[in-house]
């Protein structure tokens, strides 16, 4: 195993060790936020946006539990946890016209084109299919995001937000594995954050080999990757550096 990664800005003295590939990353709680991607009904229940377009939600059960599992560890080691709510406005001004490929890629807009017998509800704010899953629902001291693309650094407070706060790990979970969480966690790397993807607490958006693939792509290029257990036993057993160094 390659040596342990310990970001410069965590203090000496602090920090705990996170079992990770392709190597164990030091975070400090207090300088982290979990973030939940698009925990939604269109994303992640039968009968919302992924299922209706023709994408297999069935086995998202698991992952929401991991979800949960990881909440609440990370709420209990004061861990900020940000929810992300993906979609637009009823009118869909936010989701951009033909000038914008949105308007072209976007399943959810594709179906509601396709069958126009059915509810033009699809990802708009105030319907069923964009509120978060019942059994994923913020806390107070939570903070709840709306963002109109993929990433979550588009057009979003995530930024100021973080870096308001001193926040520079954060740790992904959510669906897509292969486009929203993939997305946001690149362009964190951009910005100078260290992004960890717990691999459980995720899925994907079309076949399984396209989670493998962003599995592989973080774990490769853009940052680290861990599981939920791994993630809730550094919470309460990682040793302290402090310890470790006494
Ligand atoms: C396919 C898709 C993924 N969204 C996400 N939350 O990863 C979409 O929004 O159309």
């Amino acid at each position: 195993m390659s040596g342990v990664v310990r970001p410069e800005f965590i203090p000496a003295g602090r920090g705990l060790t996170l079992a990770a590939r392709p190597e164990p990353l030091v975070f400090d709680p207090a300088s982290t936020a979990l973030i939940v991607v698009d925990m939604q009904n269109a994303y992640a229940t039968p009968g919302g946006y992924l299922d209706l377009a023709g994408f297999d939600v069935s086995h998202t059960g698991p992952v929401i539990e991991k979800i949960k599992q990881s909440v609440a560890a990370a709420r209990a080691a004061g861990i900020t946890v940000i929810y992300f709510q993906n979609g637009w406005d009823p009118d869909y001004v936010e989701a951009g016209g033909p000038g914008s490929p949105n308007w072209h890629k976007s399943n959810a807009l594709k179906t509601m084109r396709a069958n126009p017998g059915m509810p033009q509800k699809l990802l708009s704010k105030g319907d069923w299919d964009f509120e978060l899953v019942e059994a994923l629902k913020p806390e107070p001291g939570d903070i709840v995001m709306h963002k109109p693309r993929y990433s979550g650094f588009f057009n979003t407070p995530l930024d100021s937000t973080l870096r308001s706060r001193g926040i520079r790990t954060l740790v992904f979970t959510g669906i897509a594995t292969n486009v929203c969480v993939e997305s946001t966690l690149r362009d964190g790397y951009f910005l100078e954050y260290f992004g960890v993807l717990l691999e459980d607490a995720a899925h994907q958006a079309g076949p399984r080999a396209a989670h493998e693939a962003a599995v592989y792509n973080v774990e490769t290029f853009f940052g680290w990757v861990s599981n939920v257990e791994t993630f809730c036993n550094a919470l309460v057993t990682s040793p302290r550096l402090e310890t470790q160094q006494a």
